[in-house]
């Protein structure tokens, strides 16, 4: 990826990973990124995961050429780009790491050696100097660990953004989703619970003159910045992205299935446009999470399960809940053989978000969808959609 004559890119695409951070699917797998700055002073940002040392470390070799980097900059400690700091510190005895003084604590957590004699410590605005580039470090606390800091670089307007404006998919995937798809889904499921520390690292990021964003996942981002941004502010203020609706439902043999597809109709047939049904048990549940946070509104149908919620909703819920899920309008249909309770349980779970609406009207289903069930569904699809 060609990124400027100055400026190289060294990650690494991983497209054998089961699962990302040991949760997430990544079809089209996920790249680790990472770059050097060819100037006086040459500087890598970052390194990569544990399973891409050896192809980084290559790249980092023919990058260079023979020549010794100055400096290494440290994001932050997530080992997905941190785990060859110590690798690359005893290769480059001569080079220095620049880092915060969180990153300094948090060092010897990973490394048996903090690498006193060669830390630089940098603060919010410090400006480093690399010779005709130089490097401006803005703290961004909790986006998404404590010490996470990006950097900006002036001459060239390209701003180093750590994990934000990060994208689920190796860069030579065949995945033509377009970028929104998967960095949503990556935004919402590992950075959704820090809204508000996004929104200041935002407006920071508003003061300065940007032309290219190198995230440390997925594609860097040249042309048209406005769109991301404007991503990045409707997501991180809680905003839905698009009017529509997410039906997920929890079924045990599949009355509450057929149930939430026949309502998933019945909105298609008053005009929804945008929605997604997902069954909780077998689709991604990062993806549902992910189009619980697109849209504006919700269908929660759910079997009754020991007294309570089958587990695949509760655990849906819960995910919503960490991640800070609020300001949105939701139905709930519950579904039980003697005493339906999915209802009250998903009520209370929701209750305990911040502003969310709920219907009043429920469909209440005993085993099987009866005739009284229908007209429950077309008076909560009323309310839904007033
Ligand atoms: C292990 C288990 C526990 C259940 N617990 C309850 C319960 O506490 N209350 C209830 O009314 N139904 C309970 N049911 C019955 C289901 O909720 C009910 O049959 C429902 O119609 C299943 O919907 P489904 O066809 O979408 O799976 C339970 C079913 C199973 C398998």
């Amino acid at each position: 990826m060609f990124i400027s004559d100055s400026i190289k890119y060294v990650g690494v695409d991983d497209k054998d990973i089961d699962l990302f951070e040991s949760q997430y699917v990544v079809p089209d797998g996920v790249s680790y990124n990472s770059y050097i700055i060819f100037d006086e002073k040459i500087t890598i940002m970052d390194t990569v995961d544990a399973r891409a040392t050896d192809e980084w470390v290559k790249n980092i070799e023919e990058a260079l050429g023979g020549k010794e980097p100055s400096y290494l900059v440290i994001s932050h400690l997530e080992p997905d780009h941190a785990a060859n700091i110590g690798l690359i510190a005893h290769k480059y005895p001569n080079m220095q790491l620049i880092g915060n003084a969180k990153t300094f604590q948090m060092l010897p957590q990973f490394f048996d050696e903090d690498f006193a004699d060669r830390q630089v410590v940098v603060k919010e605005g410090d400006e480093i100097s690399l010779g005709s580039h130089s490097l401006t470090f803005v703290m961004a606390p909790m986006v998404h660990w404590p010490e996470v800091m990006v950097a900006y670089e002036k001459t060239e307007k390209i701003l180093f953004s750590a994990d934000g404006f990060g994208k689920f998919g190796a860069l030579d995937s065949e995945d033509d989703e377009g970028w929104a798809c998967e960095a949503r889904r990556y935004y919402f499921n590992i950075v959704g619970k820090y809204g508000a520390q996004v929104q200041n690292l935002l407006k920071k990021a508003s003061a300065l003159d940007i032309q290219t964003i190198c995230p440390l996942h997925g594609p860097v981002l040249k042309e048209n910045l406005g769109y991301y941004l404007d991503l990045y502010n409707t997501w991180s203020s809680y905003e839905p992205e698009d009017e529509g609706v997410i039906v997920a439902y929890a079924s045990i043999h599949g009355n509450t299935a057929k149930a939430a597809k026949q309502i998933a109709d019945k909105l298609k047939a008053k005009g929804v446009e945008k929605m997604e049904v997902m069954d909780l048990s077998r689709d991604d549940m990062a993806e549902a999470v992910e189009a619980a946070f697109r849209y504006d509104k919700m269908v929660l149908a759910c079997a009754t399960y020991d007294g309570g919620l089958f587990p695949v909703m509760e655990d849906f819920l819960n995910h919503l809940k960490s991640k800070n899920f609020q300001k949105r309008k939701a139905a709930l249909v519950e579904n039980g053989s003697w005493a339906p309770l999915a209802a009250k349980k998903m009520r209370e779970s929701l209750e305990s978000m911040k502003n969310i609406e709920i219907c009043e009207n429920i469909v209440s289903i005993k085993s099987t969808v009866k005739e009284e069930n229908v007209e429950q569904m077309d008076k909560m699809i009323d309310e839904l959609l007033k």
